[in-house]
């Protein structure tokens, strides 16, 4: 094994109680599967794993066991919470260039005020962690970091036996964990809400040309049952292969996995610069070349998807506005084609103006129009009377920030609950005065498939 050292620091940090020390070290290994690194935590670090490539294939990151949570159940209040203590936990941390530095990954709850029972109980409203050991695959090299964030005075024998445990780690992902995974074995599939989802959608339609609200994004889940407890790298694996062109991301919280394939990005910010993307107003692929380029054409024409588009165009660009000294944002959409669906796209890009940061955008842009609607509070009221389900993380910010207010979160839909044997799938679209029930549940059956078929289920047309 090929192994460079790169550094070990201690810094004292001050958090909100406590006096910390950072131990950090970081080592360049020969290029290893993210997938077996991930799946050689499966003993050790089981319900304490994240995994996350982004959609261009140039970041990876994996994360095994917590070496530090951050975590609230705040409401309003939670991003400004996370953000305060990441910046006192890494305020000490002395930058080495080209070096990846510890990375803090997690997901606020698409709403706070849900009080759904369901397979989001216990699932704090904003969950973060700083891994153990993280994995990074940039640029075609893989680090490998280890984190000890303790309050012991002195902590190298235990971080010897960290050391160790990291070689194991690195030597099973190498040599014992490429594994390829068969298709979890399905019992059971229950569409619990669709008569009342079609209602739903009738109802709002209503509501809206009644103006009580503009827009508003109605979701429904399905609920799959399996032989077995299905395990997280094997969902994992088969999401990886399957949906090249999306985020992908898992993220594990005691006995439950939420993972998907998403084709939208939230934020993701730079060396100052700010990127988010527009994507809302759906058509299937087609079965045929022609008959795809014809689809896509009638949705760049399509009156209905047009407005559901502009709704989010509109409050990004305005975001952007408030919070770029310069920003672009193209006049007309264009079409994102993924394996299931195409979509309309507009990307929105800008400069962060001075004390602009990732969480507060993270904050003023959720939920966008994609996933709420407008009015954003009389649509996220409707939302919460009218849905069957808490929502938990789908629809919600996922991602990660590093020390230097770099990072990225995606809007984690076409995603997936999994608990024991079984699995929650999520979907919704957006619903405006001309939506039609019929074909918005068509629309939400397109937008299944991709963890349905990660996850063994029949395919509809
Ligand atoms: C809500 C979802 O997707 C969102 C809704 C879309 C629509 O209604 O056209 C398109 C893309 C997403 O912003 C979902 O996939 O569950
Ligand atoms: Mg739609």
């Amino acid at each position: 094994m090929h192994q460079k050292w790169l550094h070990t620091t201690e810094v004292e940090v001050e958090t909100i109680n406590s006096r910390l020390s950072f131990y950090i070290e970081t080592i360049e290994v020969s290029r290893l599967s993210a997938m077996a690194f991930f799946a050689a935590g499966e003993l050790q670090y089981k319900g304490q794993r994240f995994f996350w490539q982004n959609r261009e294939k140039t970041f990876t990151l994996v994360g095994l066991g917590h070496a530090f949570k951050i975590q609230n159940n705040e409401g309003n209040d939670r991003f400004d919470l996370v953000e305060k203590q990441w910046k006192a936990l890494t305020k000490n941390i002395v930058k080495e260039e080209r070096e990846p530095q510890p990375i803090l990954f997690g997901g606020f709850t698409f709403d706070p005020m849900n009080d759904k029972k369901g397979e989001w109980d216990g699932f704090p409203q904003s969950f973060f962690s700083v891994a153990t050991y993280q994995l990074v695959i940039r640029n075609d090299k893989a680090y490998i970091s280890i984190h000890l964030i303790t309050n012991k005075e002195n902590s190298l024998g235990d971080f010897e036996e960290l050391r160790k445990e990291r070689d194991h780690l690195i030597h099973a992902a190498q040599v014992k964990e490429l594994k390829t995974y068969s298709k979890p074995l399905m019992m059971n599939y229950h569409e619990p809400f669709k008569q009342e989802y079609l209602q739903t959608i009738s109802n709002v339609t209503n509501l809206i040309k009644a103006n009580e609200a503009e827009k508003v994004v109605i979701a429904r889940s399905l609920e799959l049952e399996f032989e077995d407890t299905v395990s997280s790298p094997q969902v994992l694996s088969h999401v990886v292969n399957e949906q090249p062109e999306s985020y992908l991301f898992g993220l594990e919280h005691e006995d439950l996995l939420f993972f998907g394939a998403s084709p939208e990005r939230l934020v993701k910010v730079e060396d100052g610069k700010a990127f988010s993307s527009c994507v809302a107003g759906s058509i299937k692929r087609g079965k045929t070349a022609e008959e795809d380029k014809q689809l896509g054409e009638s949705l760049l024409k399509d009156a209905k998807n047009l407005g559901e588009h502009q709704y989010v165009v509109e409050m990004i660009a305005n975001t952007f506005e408030k919070n770029c000294f310069e920003y672009t944002v193209p006049k007309q959409p264009k079409l994102l084609k993924i394996r299931d669906i195409q979509h309309l796209y507009t990307p929105v890009e800008g400069k962060l103006s001075k004390g602009a940061t990732i969480l507060q955008l993270v904050k003023l842009l959720h939920p966008t129009p994609a996933l709420g609607g407008v009015p954003r509070q009389e649509a996220m009221t409707v939302i919460r009377e009218n849905e069957a389900m808490n929502r938990g993380l789908y629809a919600a910010p996922l991602g990660w920030i590093d020390a230097e207010g770099n990072g990225e979160f995606a809007v984690a839909i076409r995603s997936a609950a999994l608990k024991d044997n079984k699995a929650y799938l999520y979907a919704g679209g957006g619903i405006v005065a001309d939506s039609e029930p019929n074909s918005e549940y068509e629309e939400t059956l397109v937008k299944f498939r991709p963890m349905l078929r990660a996850l063994g289920g029949q395919l509809h047309e």
